[in-house]
């Protein structure tokens, strides 16, 4: 059984995975951390150092400014970590980059298995249709959602940009805009209302077509059983920062 420490436990995601971990016989939250501090079925703290509880593994679903110190007392208490927390500063991304060359640290902006396959699938459009297509991304998320773009935008873009001969530059909305798209142009878009549990379109236009790739999450539990199979997998690891596609290819 993998013992589980929930950093952000109080929170949307956090419920999720605390849920989906009840139900299964190979996993046991044995403690929260988050800023309201009310006991749910296991002790919570309001900091991870201060837990008292043995672990194998924390799961993170938090706010970006949380992950650095969570990442500092894993780090102290040789934990492996799974980082789903979005918008994350780059000088957060360097602490996350730091401590994996002591911990192992699993980090994706999302953990549902579909992305992960509409980022393979959108590489491909983009290696044959970078001449002629112009490429934008919409995404489109609950109005609770705190970052924008979404982190998973953000990971798409970069996907793209790794297999084009000539790097796109984002440009994200065009409110202020008073010229022409150029061709070097990635579009970044974000919606936010209601209860849309995350919705990410990459559009290919060209001369008279469209194609579209998309992916619509309809609940958090993908996410939740994503990161699950993430603290599975990132608890054999040696130290070091994994992705979804590690965990994708070990299958
Ligand atoms: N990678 C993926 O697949 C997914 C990633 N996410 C990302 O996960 C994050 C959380 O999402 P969601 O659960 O919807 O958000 P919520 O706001 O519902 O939950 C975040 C929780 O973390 C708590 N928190 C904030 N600061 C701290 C802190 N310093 N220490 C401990 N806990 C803290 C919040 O408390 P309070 O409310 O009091 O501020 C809240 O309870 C976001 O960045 C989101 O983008 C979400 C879904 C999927
Ligand atoms: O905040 C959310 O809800 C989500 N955030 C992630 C992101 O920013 O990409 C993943 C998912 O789409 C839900």
């Amino acid at each position: 059984m993998i013992r589980i420490i929930i950093h952000g436990c109080n929170g949307k995601m956090g419920k999720v995975v605390a849920k989906l971990a009840a139900e299964s016989p190979d996993f046991k939250i044995v403690a929260g951390v988050d800023k309201n501090i009310s006991p749910l079925d296991f002790p919570v703290y309001s900091d991870l150092k201060d837990v008292k509880e043995e672990a194998d593994v924390v799961i993170d679903f938090s706010y970006h400014e949380a992950v650095p110190d969570m990442v500092k007392a894993a780090l102290q208490k040789k934990l492996p970590v799974v980082i789903a927390t979005t918008g994350l500063s780059e000088e957060e991304l360097n602490v996350i980059k730091d401590a994996s060359k002591e911990i192992p640290i699993f980090k994706s902006a999302n953990m549902s298995l579909g992305v992960n396959i509409l980022i393979n699938l959108v590489k491909e459009a983009a290696k044959i249709l970078q001449q002629d297509f112009d490429i934008e991304i919409i995404e489109k998320h609950h109005n609770m959602k705190k970052d924008a773009p979404s982190g998973t935008a953000l990971m798409i873009a970069d996907s793209i940009n790794q297999v084009l001969n000539d790097k796109k530059e984002y440009v994200y909305g065009r409110h202020t805009k008073t010229e022409q798209r150029k061709p070097n142009e990635l579009g970044i878009h974000a919606v936010r209302g209601g209860t849309i549990v995350g919705e990410h379109q990459v559009i290919f236009a060209g001369h008279d077509e469209v194609i579209t790739i998309s992916h619509s999450a309809q609940s958090r539990e993908i996410f939740g059983y994503g990161a699950l199979q993430a603290a599975k997998f990132i608890i054999n690891q040696k130290p070091g920062l994994y992705t979804m596609e590690d965990l994708v290819k070990k299958g």
